[in-house]
């Protein structure tokens, strides 16, 4: 059955799905690491792919940016093409002097100043926190593959323009590793619709010291997280 935003047929998703933000990565993901890979949804061009990484059938489809989009598509995937494990794969710019610019940030738990997990669970900041297997295999594999990598609190900003400079150093003071958009909604649909979800991202933005990544290094940082997700992967049942 379709849905009002995916287009695919019933099992055409593999029960694990990569989520980048970017359908264009999605598509790179696909075209460069998956083996048979076949276009499976393309409504507003929120590409999605199944292929197969080493024999096993692995999805990747993009989120679109913010809370309410990622919210729309992981739930859609988990409630109508029964996706069991939905991994973000994305960016994050740091606030502490103590991450470095192509780090790998693995979150744990994710904070954020969007109401929708309070929409979910009224008079409660219920925990968002990553689904334990799923950030075991992500440290192993990044331990395996010597990558450089933080696991903790993320933050999920709805607002990607803040004014409020003030807010980085609260952050800091409280040990966020970085700042995204999307990991607190998407581990609140986990939560409410029983799939498990990580979501890992590469630092690509110093927020405090001004600093960026280049395009070549956001794409060597980018194919280093997605080949230590595909073997983290490749270890689930
Ligand atoms: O790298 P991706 O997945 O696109 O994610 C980050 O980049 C976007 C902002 O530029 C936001 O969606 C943020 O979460
Ligand atoms: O949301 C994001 C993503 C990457 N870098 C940032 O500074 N913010």
């Amino acid at each position: 059955m379709m849905t009002p935003h995916i287009n695919a047929p019933q099992g055409a998703f593999a029960k694990t799905v990569l989520m980048p933000g970017d359908p264009l990565r999605a598509k790179y993901i696909a075209e460069h690491f998956l083996d048979n890979p076949k276009l499976v949804t393309d409504v507003r061009n929120m590409l999605g792919y199944t292929g197969e990484y080493q024999g096993k059938p692995i999805s990747v489809m993009g989120s679109g940016m913010g809370i309410p989009s990622i919210s729309i598509y992981a739930k859609e995937l988990i409630t109508e093409y029964n996706v069991e494990n939905i991994i973000r794969i994305g960016s994050c710019g740091a606030v502490s002097n103590k991450i470095k610019l192509m780090d790998v940030v693995m979150a744990m738990g994710a904070s954020t100043d969007s109401a929708v997990n309070r929409s979910r669970f009224p008079n409660t900041d219920f925990a968002m926190i990553a689904d334990f297997n799923l950030l075991r295999l992500a440290v192993e594999a990044a331990e395996k593959q010597d990558v450089s990598y933080h696991v903790g609190n993320l933050y999920s900003s709805d607002l990607f323009y803040s004014a409020d400079e003030e807010r980085y150093n609260l952050m800091e003071k409280y040990g966020i590793l970085g700042v995204e958009m999307e990991a607190a909604g998407l581990y609140g649909v986990a939560a409410e619709y029983g799939a498990n979800a990580l979501a890992m991202m590469t630092v690509t933005d110093h927020l405090r010291l001004g600093l960026h990544l280049t395009a070549e290094e956001r794409q060597q940082t980018l194919n280093e997280m997605i080949k230590l997700t595909l073997e983290a992967i490749i270890q689930l049942n």
